[in-house]
């Protein structure tokens, strides 16, 4: 058996969970695993001076328990599968082995260190700043941004976050996040079946 990572990052509303959805959707026997959904209870995120809950930042996730959901994947991906309610298909490469993809998506995937070591391909989504502040401002998170957020925190964060990823991490492949979804779709999915071939 065959486990494939794929990593897709981005910075905030640049299209991750889209691309992986239809990903996911192209790509026998994979799965999902959103570092949205590992973010701690708000009573616990600290405030700045500014008075901005300090959400965009590796501080406020957690990583330890998102590490155990991809580490249970990794040991046996199709009980993994089987326990998100997915059915199991069975796909070979061309040597014969069945291949596992695990989608791996979120704004600080690769700035941490444990887990950026796992990818086996690396994708960063990124839009232009007025795009990027447009889509967030008809987002509705919980809880809701506060006015001056975005330029008050995700922004600045997501430049220091960036910085930090560029310095430490190689092989990212940089996506532009303003194309179509079907071309940014195809883009990738050939890229990934060029992987599969290769296992
Ligand atoms: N290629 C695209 N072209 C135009 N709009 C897009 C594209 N991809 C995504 N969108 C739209 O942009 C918004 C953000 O998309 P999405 O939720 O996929 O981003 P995200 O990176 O997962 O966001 P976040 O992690 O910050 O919540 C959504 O309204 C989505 O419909
Ligand atoms: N709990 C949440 O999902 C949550 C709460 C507040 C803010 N956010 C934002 O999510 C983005 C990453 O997708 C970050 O920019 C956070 O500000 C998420």
């Amino acid at each position: 058996m065959k486990k494939i990572i794929i990593g897709i990052g981005g910075m905030t509303n640049g299209g991750k969970s889209t691309l992986s959805r239809s990903l996911q959707g192209l790509l026998p026997n994979s799965c999902i695993i959103s570092q949205d959904s590992f973010f701690k209870d708000d009573s616990v995120v600290p405030v700045d001076g500014l008075g901005f809950k300090q959400y965009d930042m590796l501080d406020a996730l957690l990583m330890d328990k998102m590490m155990v959901e991809i580490r249970s994947w990794m040991q046996d991906p199709q009980r993994f599968m089987q326990s998100q309610g997915l059915s199991v298909m069975r796909s070979k490469s061309k040597e014969g082995n069945s291949v596992f993809s695990l989608i791996v998506e979120g704004f600080l995937i690769f700035n941490y260190g444990p887990l950026n070591t796992l990818f086996d391909k690396r994708y960063f989504l990124e839009i232009p700043y007025e795009m990027c502040k447009l889509r967030r401002s008809s987002r509705v998170y919980v809880p809701p941004d506060p006015v001056g957020y975005f330029d008050g925190h995700v922004w600045p964060m997501y430049l220091k976050n960036r910085k930090e990823m560029e310095d430490t991490v190689q092989d990212l492949v940089f996506l532009d996040g303003t194309q179509k979804r079907e071309d940014m779709l195809a883009t990738v999915y050939k890229d990934i079946q060029q992987m599969f071939t290769a296992v």
